[in-house]
Parts: C-alpha cells; structure tokens; sequence
C-alpha cells in the first residue's frame, strides 16, 4: 500500500509522498497508474518530500507530470509541500525555509497554514537557459504554431514557459494552439503554454497548457512567467494579481537582478492508500 496526501493549489492537483525515510519506488508506469482519474487517484502532479541533497535545503522534493515525465519546478506544488510540511510538524509558520527542488533551491514562508509566499528565484530569459532556439535574446519571438504565427515571450521559472499575450481570453485561439505550443520543436524539452490577457497593469487572466499533463485549472510558474514577460516588456507593475480558472496567485517581480515572489493558497483533499504498488 502506497500512503498519500491529496493536496491542491488553486485546483491544480497533486499527490504528495511521504520519502523523508522510505525512497520513492515509482517507475514511469507507476506514475502513470496512480495519475489515472478512474482507475488511479488523480494528479496534475505527483510531489515527492524527501530529505535534501543539498546541506543548506532542508527538504527535497521532487516532482513528476501525469504522464510520467520528471518536471523541475512545480509553483503551486511548492506551496503545498510546504503545507504539508508543516502539518508534518517539520515547518514552523512564518519562518523562511530553504527547499530543494529538481532545479535547486527556492525559499518558503507559511503565511498561514493555508497560505505560503514562495521566493521563486529570478526569471531566466537566455534562450540557452530555457532551452529555446533563437539566435539572440529578446521580450518577443514569432513562432509558427500550426501554420498559425504567434507572438511568444519565452522564460525558464526552473521549468520551461512560452507566453502568448492574447486580446481577449475567452475568444483567443488558445485552445487550439496550446497543445501544439507545448510541444513546439523550438522548445527542446517542450513548454508549458500560458495564454495571458492583460486587463490591467496589476491584473492578469491566464490559462496554461501544461507539459505533460494538459490545460490546468492553475499553474504556479505559469503565472510567475506570464508576469515576468510582460514585466519584461514594461506592461505590468511590480506587484500583479493573476487569475486563473481556479483562482488567483499575487505574483511580485522588482525585475532583472531580482528574485520573483509568489503568493498563494495550499489545501488538503484527503488521504489515502493505493494498493497499485
Ligand atoms: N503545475 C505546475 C507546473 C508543473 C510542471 C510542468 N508541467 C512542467 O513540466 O514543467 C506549477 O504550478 O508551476
């Protein structure tokens, strides 16, 4: 039996693994099996807490898509291993702690036990550090996606990120371009795909089409990559609410030389045992 925690930021889903003394034994099938919706639990993505490889991180955790695929950065996963953390015992409440993640360390503060502010780290725009192919550096590439030209933003928040701004959300061609946006041959390791209308210089509206999984009710970096972007551009303030389908994410970016900050909600579902391993 494989013991969880069901846990959720903004409705984005997770499973999340208790491997701080028993290792993580899921191969890709594995993972696969658990993240089905009927025959498994359920996950946007699998969360393992283990302890760090890193002696000034207090924890590891690591973190895997639906179908399979390792991911290194997780925003609203980050938030509720934190939550987790705390329910554990292991955090105390508005003390800042270094967490360790596939793409290294990151900085969490419990506002509350619900609510948790993430030191995401800075915005990387170098095409190399994404991976991206482009020549040189730049606030906007056009891409072909689907014979359809689009305006992108490119940003690595850890993980991957293309940034269509669109005029209206609701009306956007996201829904046909997101899926082929995430695994556009210029993105080396794919992206996950924000689709963002701007309705204000403090309000976003964002959709994400995530790697590995699909269209989101949230996604954590998707936010914090759509606000870097159009900060970027000079588009947006500092400080900047985004919505999602499930909900907002107060994202915070002085700009470059900076560390970006996410703030945001952290839940639990349920526990449970899966007898599939
Ligand atoms: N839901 C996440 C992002 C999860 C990883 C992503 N699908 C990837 O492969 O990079 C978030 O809240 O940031």
């Amino acid at each position: 039996m494989l013991r969880f925690s069901k846990m959720h930021g903004l409705g984005n889903d997770f499973v999340v693994l208790d491997c701080r003394t028993t290792p993580f034994v899921l191969d890709e099938a594995g993972i696969r099996a658990l993240a089905d919706r009927r025959t498994g639990v359920g996950f946007d993505q699998l969360l393992s807490v283990e302890p760090a490889r890193d002696p000034s991180c207090a924890f590891y955790y690591g973190i895997w898509n639906t179908d399979g695929s390792p991911a290194r950065q997780c925003g609203n996963g980050v938030r509720c291993v934190a939550a987790w953390l705390f329910r554990a015992g292991a955090l105390t409440a508005d003390e800042p702690v270094r967490l360790e993640s596939p793409s290294g360390p990151v900085t969490v503060r419990l506002l509350s036990a619900h609510e948790v502010t993430v030191e995401m780290g800075e915005p990387q725009f170098a095409p190399d550090r994404i991976p991206f192919a482009a020549d040189t550096e730049s606030t906007r590439y056009m891409i072909d996606v689907d014979g359809t030209l689009l305006e992108i933003g490119a940003v690595s928040m850890g993980n991957p990120h293309a940034v269509a701004l669109v005029n209206e959300l609701a009306n956007s061609t996201a829904d046909r371009l997101g899926p082929a946006l995430t695994t556009h041959p210029r993105f080396a390791e794919g992206a996950n795909a924000g689709f963002v209308e701007r309705l204000s210089r403090q309000h976003l509206k964002l959709r994400v089409h995530e790697r590995g999984v699909g269209w989101t009710l949230a996604c954590g970096t998707g936010a914090c990559a759509a606000v870097a972007v159009l900060r970027q551009r000079g588009e947006v303030d500092e400080q900047v609410r985004v919505d999602l389908p499930g909900g907002s994410l107060r994202i915070a970016w002085p700009g470059p030389g900076h560390a970006l900050w996410m703030t945001g909600p952290a839940a639990f579902a349920f526990e449970g045992e899966w007898p599939g391993v």
